[in-house]
C-alpha cells in the first residue's frame, strides 16, 4: 500500500471522531511483534475478512462494488470466520485450521499467510488478543468458498451460515450498509470490518464516516 494511503486509513482509524463512534472502547490497537510478547495468560483469536471484487448492480440500481463474507455464529451474533489459535499453535496456522473447520475453506486453494496481516487489538479485560487478516480472492473463487461453505464441520453447531455485507446504499441513504451496522456484532467485528473496507480501498473513509452517521442518526426511524 501507498504510504499516502496508509496513513489516510490509519489516521482516519485513530482520529477522535471515529473514536467516538467505533463501537467497543476495550479493544486497544497492538502492534503483531508486541503482542507475540505478550504475556502467556492472554489468549489469541485470528479472523479473517474474505473479500473479492464485484461490479453489480444489487436490486439492478444500486452499485456495489466487493463482496465480504461474514457469518452467523451459534450465539446470534455476527462476526469473521476464524477462531481461538491453541496455546502452542502458530496463529497462520491456526487461523487456516479454525478456517476450514468454520467454513470449509479448500486449503489446497487458499491459504491466509502472515503477508495479509491487517491488524491486531488487544483487550485487556477479557485477557485477549484479536488479529485480523484478509484472503482477498477473485470472485469466481468466492463463490466456490461460498459453495463449500454448506459442508463444514461446524456448519448447523457453531456457525449457522455465512452471508455477504450489503456495500451499497438504498435510495433512502439508510438500508444497505448503514443498516447492516445496526446488526448485533461480536466483540470488534464491527470494527475490524470498516477497517478491512477501508484497508483494502473498498470504500473511501469520506464513505464509511456516512454510512457510520447514517447507522446512527436513522437507527430508529427507519426500522421496518
Ligand atoms: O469476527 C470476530 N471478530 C472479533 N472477535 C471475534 C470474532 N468472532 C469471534 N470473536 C471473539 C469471541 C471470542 O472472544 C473469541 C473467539 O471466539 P470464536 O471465534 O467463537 O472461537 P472458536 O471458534 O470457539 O475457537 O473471538
Amino acid at each position: 500500500m501507498d504510504e499516502a494511503l496508509k496513513f489516510t486509513v490509519d489516521h482516519y482509524f485513530e482520529s477522535e471522531v471515529l473514536e467516538k463512534l467505533l463501537s467497543d472502547q476495550h479493544h486497544r490497537k497492538i502492534s503483531m511483534e508486541e503482542s507475540l510478547r505478550i504475556d502467556r495468560s492472554f489468549r489469541h483469536a485470528a479472523h479473517c475478512f474474505i473479500c473479492a471484487p464485484l461490479n453489480k448492480l444489487v436490486l439492478g440500481k444500486y452499485p456495489s462494488h466487493a463482496s465480504v463474507l461474514m457469518q452467523l455464529r451459534f450465539d446470534g451474533l455476527l462476526g469473521f470466520p476464524g477462531g481461538i489459535i491453541e496455546r502452542e499453535e502458530d496463529i497462520v496456522c491456526g487461523l487456516n485450521r479454525e478456517l476450514q473447520e468454520e467454513i470449509n475453506l479448500d486449503l489446497g486453494r487458499f491459504m491466509v499467510r502472515e503477508a495479509d496481516h491487517l491488524i491486531s487489538h488487544v483487550n485487556h479485560r477479557h485477557k485477549f488478543v484479536f488479529h485480523f487478516y484478509s484472503l482477498p480472492v477473485t470472485f469466481e473463487e468466492f463463490r466456490a468458498i461460498e459453495k463449500q461453505n454448506l459442508e463444514a464441520t461446524d456448519y448447523g453447531n457453531e456457525t449457522l451460515g455465512i452471508l455477504r455485507v450489503p456495500l451499497y446504499t438504498m435510495k433512502d441513504g439508510y438500508h444497505g450498509l448503514a443498516a447492516f451496522l445496526n446488526q448485533q456484532f461480536v466483540g470488534n467485528a464491527k470494527d475490524q470490518l470498516l477497517y478491512g473496507l477501508a484497508k483494502l480501498k473498498i470504500l473511501t473513509p469520506e464513505e464509511l464516516s456516512e454510512a457510520i452517521h447514517k447507522s446512527q442518526a436513522l437507527k430508529l426511524t427507519k426500522a421496518y
